[in-house]
């Protein structure tokens, strides 16, 4: 069987890539996704000036009993936008595609990087994270709809129209599905969709200590991990149906073979890990294509389009 794919037009070589945030802040990571197995790859959401984060510690890893999984609440630590914006200008296209991931504090910081990309006229793939921070007290843009609409039409006139995709917080609502689809849809230019970003704001506690297990926010932070995979699956399908005109990117609670299959099934085109990538590091790349082709061959599926998409109901 073979993992090839195409995505935006781009032919990769497996459907595979990372998380933003994970395992791609500063170059020396970006360098080592770039000679791992990965199909693409995606750099942290920056912000416009740098960012040091909230205090440590903000990242756990939830490894208890089963099932397994991470909390964070990094406070988007990042170099700033110029040093990705150098990044994708030293990227080797030829080796796999980049994507370029922005979560400016505020429209104009949002709007002042779409500039800069767009007159930089970069082969790098805008990923727009709508987990961003909204107006202190709002919730995050995501999550209120108006602003979202209002983002969308200020960044896809912004980037002259130039493809663009958006980074998902989870919807667990179906009229949410509705209504964050219709304003999806009303931008031609959004091309994807990437579901899903963590889900916000659970809360780890340790029964010894009698303690939360993270700094930032009390203990509240994103969840990832097994955690996460049913709503992944559940967003990446009520989108891939909704939106038929864009791609859809799978992210959450990837860490074999098997998770990467259902993401493909549910319709993702590309499929992201995280926490997986976290623990194991870019060698994971190689371990789940090989997964993932052995799962092809048991079922007699040849390419990915084969069954990409194709879930069955009931
Ligand atoms: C949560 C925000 C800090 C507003 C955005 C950055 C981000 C972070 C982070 O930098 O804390 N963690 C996530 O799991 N997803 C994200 O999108």
């Amino acid at each position: 069987p073979s993992l090839a794919t195409t995505f935006l037009d781009l032919p990769l070589t497996n459907p595979l890539m990372n998380a933003s945030g994970v395992w791609c802040s500063v170059a020396s990571q970006l360098e080592a996704l770039l000679e791992s197995e990965s199909g693409a790859m995606v750099t942290k959401s920056c912000t416009l000036e740098p960012r040091d984060g909230n205090p440590e510690p903000r990242y756990r890893v939830l490894d208890g009993n089963k099932p397994w999984g991470s909390i964070n609440s990094m406070g988007l630590p990042n170099e700033g936008f110029p040093y990705y914006l150098r990044y994708t200008e030293r990227h080797d296209y030829e080796t796999k595609p980049l994507f370029i991931s922005i979560s400016g504090l505020t429209l104009d910081d949002n709007l002042a990087m779409v500039d800069s990309l767009k007159d930089a006229v970069t082969p790098a793939i805008l990923e727009v994270n709508l987990s961003c921070p909204n107006v202190p007290g709002k919730a995050q843009l995501g999550y209120d709809f108006d602003a979202m609409d209002t983002l969308l039409a200020e960044v896809t006139s912004g980037y002259g129209q130039r493809q663009l995709g958006v980074k998902l917080p989870p919807y667990f609502d179906i009229a949410h599905f509705d209504e964050a689809a219709a304003i999806l849809n009303r931008y031609p230019s959004v091309a994807f969709v990437t579901c899903i970003n963590s889900i916000g704001n659970a809360l780890a506690i340790d029964i010894n200590s009698e303690s939360v297990i993270i700094k930032p926010k009390d203990g509240f932070g994103g969840l990832g991990g097994d955690y996460v995979l049913p709503t992944a699956l559940a967003n990446v399908n009520a989108f891939f149906r909704r939106c038929p005109e864009k791609a859809v990117i799978g992210c959450g609670g990837v860490k074999s073979g098997q998770e990467a299959f259902l993401h493909l099934l549910a319709g993702a085109t590309l499929v992201q890990m995280g926490t997986a990538l976290y623990e194991e590091g870019p060698g994971i790349f190689a371990r789940v294509k090989a997964e993932l082709l052995s799962i092809m061959a048991q079922k007699g599926y040849e390419n990915l389009s084969d069954f990409q998409g194709k879930l069955k109901t009931l």
